[in-house]
């Protein structure tokens, strides 16, 4: 099933005000192309997972401006021209898109998305790409962070109720599902994706019965075999366990089965650890234990170190919101100019000299070690290099240049892939099945060290000698000519 498309006007109006500008100046069909990309990486992790393209697909592939869209634009306070207006009723994405694959880890730096088009409709898109891409990613990483403390256990994205509005919950449980949870409380992203979803049963529930033990029962009868019951509404060791022991007791009897208790406040770990005695002394060994109230993968790790004896965990708002870093910061940035043939590269400066952006249409190739079948590196290429994986292979630091590796017997997988040619996409998607076990295949080709939550180890993202030198020969040409310009 696919999501209702995005509007055209999900923009900023300065994107708006740029393709008009561009339009009156009739510069409006010059080619340009964009990267895609994130700085830094979030909640201190080794890596992000990239996640937001399949909506970026459907959103490229939809985009109009509607009848609405062009009446509210003519009232707006610019008085765009007329036949401006006009021209957007046939407006339609005619670019290329490049991208990395859903489900990929990705580093800073690294283009995740290359579009080549006219510089009207790059403009116009630029917005919605990062706001899909940067969300979805965060919460996709965040989810994995959640998933490398559980790796066995049941993980369950309840976070909804939490989320910023609607779209952030489908796609955010979508994200969570790529890196690796088993299912979501939001039925529509199950509608919409075909994710596994689960439920419990809230404190209401039981409020609204004269007792617990009378609630518990109602429940169990509408789902025998599958209903886990809340057992902390009043008091967890003194009525809610021992009630719901007695219904799984009663169930047992028919031959069914109590699936599981659910602990959502209190001292999780030795709640959890009373919880598994009391079931197991009752007979009731295969009634699962499920937690939920404020967790992320800190909480899970400290539950852990205590002993909790938790099967499944049901995480909200730390997930949905990513709680501890509310953005990944992309950024879409104008890498080269198509003038009279040929791309010119083109950079935007910084005094941060780690922010000056990488000129040129680049791609970017995993090396990975043929013996150990671990990724080495990722390098920064031009986008017509062809990496000899027959000779050896120099990687270096692009602002420590002096850290220098050789690689010998490798693979260079190139990550950039064709989505959109001229318009017309290229690209079958994926299912989201195939996303998530190519995620988890990701996953075995770093070593643990780049992969653990605490003061990773930097993965390499080196550039290409050649692209280097270009941004170094670039940077001295643009220096140069402010120097003449302000008289040496
Ligand atoms: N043993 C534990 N070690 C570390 N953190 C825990 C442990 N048990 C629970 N927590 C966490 O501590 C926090 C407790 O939250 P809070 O103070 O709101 O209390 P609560 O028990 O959930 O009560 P209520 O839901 O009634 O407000 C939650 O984030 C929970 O995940
Ligand atoms: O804590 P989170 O990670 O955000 O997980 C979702 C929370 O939402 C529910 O609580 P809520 O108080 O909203 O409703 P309830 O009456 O069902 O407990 C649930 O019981 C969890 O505690
Ligand atoms: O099914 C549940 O237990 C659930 C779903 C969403 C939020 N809190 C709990």
């Amino acid at each position: 099933m696919v999501p209702s498309p995005v509007p055209s006007l999900h923009t900023d109006k300065y994107q708006i005000n740029m393709m008009y500008a561009h339009w009156k100046n009739g510069t409006h069909r010059r080619r340009r192309a964009f990267d895609l990309y994130f700085r830094q990486l979030p909640f201190g992790n080794g890596y992000a997972v990239f996640a937001g393209l399949e909506r970026a697909v459907h959103y490229l592939e939809n985009l109009r401006f509607t009848e609405e869209d062009i009446e509210y634009l003519a009232g707006q306070p610019e008085n765009y021209d007329p036949d401006f207006l006009k021209m957007l009723r046939s407006f339609r994405f005619t670019g290329d898109l490049y991208a990395i694959p859903e489900g990929t880890l990705v580093f800073p730096n690294e283009p995740l998305l290359r579009l080549e088009g006219t510089i009207m409709e790059l403009q116009l898109v630029e917005t919605a790409l990062l706001n899909f891409v940067g969300y979805q990613s965060l919460v996709a990483t965040k989810a994995a962070r959640i998933r490398h403390v559980a790796p066995k256990d049941v993980l369950m994205e309840f976070g909804t109720r939490r989320a910023q509005e609607t779209d952030a919950a489908v796609w955010g449980a979508r994200a969570t599902y790529i890196a690796g949870f088993d299912a979501t409380s939001n039925v529509r992203a199950g509608q919409l994706f075909g994710i596994p979803t689960r439920g419990t049963h809230s404190h209401s529930w039981v409020q609204d019965f004269d007792s617990e033990l009378e609630a518990f029962r109602a429940f169990v009868r509408s789902f025998p075999d599958q209903a886990i019951l809340l057992v902390d509404t009043y008091d967890t060791l003194k009525s809610g366990l021992p009630h719901a022991i007695q219904v799984g007791l009663e169930l047992k009897r028919e031959g069914k089965r109590l699936a599981g208790v659910r602990l959502d406040s209190g001292d999780l770990a030795y709640l959890s650890k009373r919880a598994r005695q009391m079931l197991d002394e009752a007979g009731l060994t295969d009634t699962l234990i499920v937690a939920s109230s404020d967790l992320d993968e800190t909480t899970i790790l400290n539950l852990k170190s205590q002993g909790a004896r938790i099967d499944s965990w049901g995480i909200g708002t730390k997930l949905i919101t990513a709680y501890d870093q509310p953005a990944l910061g992309a950024v879409y940035k104008m890498v080269a100019r198509y003038e009279q043939g040929r791309w010119l590269p083109t950079l935007k400066i910084s005094s941060n000299p780690e922010k000056v952006t990488t000129p040129g249409r680049k791609t970017v190739y995993r090396i990975v070690d043929r013996k150990t079948g671990k990724a080495r590196g990722d390098l920064i290429t031009r986008v017509d290099t062809v990496i000899d994986e027959s000779r050896p292979l120099i990687l270096f630091h692009p602002v420590h240049t002096f850290r220098k590796k050789k690689v010998t017997h490798f693979r260079a997988i190139n990550l950039l892939v064709p989505i959109f040619r001229d318009g017309k996409r290229v690209y079958e998607l994926p299912s989201l099945e195939e996303i998530r076990n190519y995620h988890r295949e990701q996953l075995s080709l770093f070593w643990e060290e780049y992969l653990r939550l605490l003061n990773p180890e930097e993965y390499p993202v080196d550039l290409s000698r050649d692209l280097w030198e270009e941004k170094q020969n670039l940077l001295n040409k643009i220096y140069a000519s402010i120097r003449e310009e302000n008289g040496g």
